[in-house]
């Protein structure tokens, strides 16, 4: 299988990085937390991961011409008042390079700042590029709910492997009371590389299994998943396109990209994400969630049916929204939104 070796380091990478999170999330302290120029919120865990996977994925893959697109930077770190909050993040994550074993070794503050500061590629259309969310679902995160740690790696624009730890995600599917004990682990770790199918296992490794899309053929029989923000998604549009489609089932709002991971592994049919007006979707969004997806026979388009363009730097340039589901679903799904968007489009112009 092609890419192997990164496929298998990014795992490594993504499993470490989970437990750093874990860790963090079980005593969040109040310090952890800090709001960027977006005022999107942020935290130790997100700059730790970022550190992390990228000190893994250079010292794993020796490579001249290290790219990584990821969401962080360390400018709010520099500043005289975060000398604290560096102090932390590099003590986190000397601790879970020392959980492991194989790193004998710690990194110092600049270190730290350096590998975060290694995520601000542009990505596009040739070479190597990897992407990395560190944290997918910061708000989720803080609730105490559903995040994922999302790496991907394009070649020659093209999404070549994904990896989704989700720390926080049941082994059961989600939404199912829990039957008995051995159901009830939690914390997967989602992978697939091209043309290699998409694989799911506990974060421990264990048990590897091929997953694939939901084959539902009936809208009245699928659920679909959206963001739990309101803010990130018009849940207003979702459910007229859900009711229009026929699907019976309340929305299962979750944070992040384990919602791509859930629906690889058949937990829901259809995901629908349609952002606010003048939202531009990036691409460590989506990169990872997407292969996991399309490994597992699902299809991820935008609103218009065309496949998500991850060449084109650090933004997807995409018609309206997201749309994921089965290839049997899609056909139907993708009328549905046409209509509700005329409709939405229509009501607009009356007022
Ligand atoms: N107005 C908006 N519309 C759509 N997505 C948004 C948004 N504001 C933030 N997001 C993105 O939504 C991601 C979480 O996705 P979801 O809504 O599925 O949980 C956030 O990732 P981070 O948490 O990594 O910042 C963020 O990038
Ligand atoms: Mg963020
Ligand atoms: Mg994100
Ligand atoms: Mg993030």
């Amino acid at each position: 299988m092609a890419y192997e070796r990164e496929l298998s380091v990014a795992k490594k990478a993504a499993s470490l990085a989970s437990r750093l999170c874990q860790k963090v999330q079980k005593a969040l302290l109040q310090s952890d937390v800090q709001s960027k120029s977006d005022k999107s919120p942020v935290t130790v865990a997100d700059y730790g991961t970022q550190a992390l996977i990228s000190f893994v994925l250079q010292r794993e893959i020796p490579s001249d011409s290290f790219s990584l697109v990821a969401e962080e930077d360390s400018g709010d770190l520099r500043k005289e008042d975060s000398k604290e909050i560096l102090k932390r993040i590099t003590e986190l994550v000397n601790a879970t390079l020392s959980t492991d074993g194989t790193y004998n070794l710690s990194l110092s503050e600049d270190d730290v700042l350096a590998a975060i500061d290694s995520g601000k590629s542009k990505g596009g259309p040739h070479g190597r590029h990897w992407v990395l969310d560190p944290i997918d679902g910061t708000k989720g995160f803080l609730r105490g709910d559903q995040y994922a740690i999302a790496l991907a790696l394009l070649d020659e624009g093209k999404v070549v492997l994904g990896v989704l730890a989700c720390p926080n995600l049941p082994s059961r599917p989600i939404g199912e009371p829990e039957k008995h004990s051995l159901q009830n682990s939690v914390g997967c770790l989602f992978s697939a590389s091209i043309g290699g199918g998409s694989v799911l296992q506990l974060l421990d490794g264990s048990s590897p299994t091929k997953v694939h899309v939901s084959t539902t053929e009936n809208p009245a029989e699928a659920s679909f998943f959206e963001s739990y923000e309101a803010a990130h998604s018009m849940h207003g549009l979702s459910s007229s396109i859900a009711k229009k489609l026929g699907v019976q089932a309340p929305p299962v709002r979750i944070d992040s990209q384990a919602k791509y991971g859930a629906l690889a592994r058949g937990d829901g049919a259809i995901y629908l994400r349609f952002p606010h007006q003048g939202y531009r979707e990036k691409i460590w969004d989506h990169a990872a969630g997407y292969i996991v997806v399309a490994e597992a026979g699902g299809v991820v388009s935008d609103a218009s049916g065309n496949p998500l363009d991850f060449s084109r730097g650090r933004y997807l340039d995409l018609d309206t929204g997201i749309i994921v589901t089965n290839q049997k679903l899609m056909p139907l799904l993708l009328n549905a939104v046409r209509e509700a968007l005329k409709e939405q489009s229509q009501s607009a112009s009356t007022l």
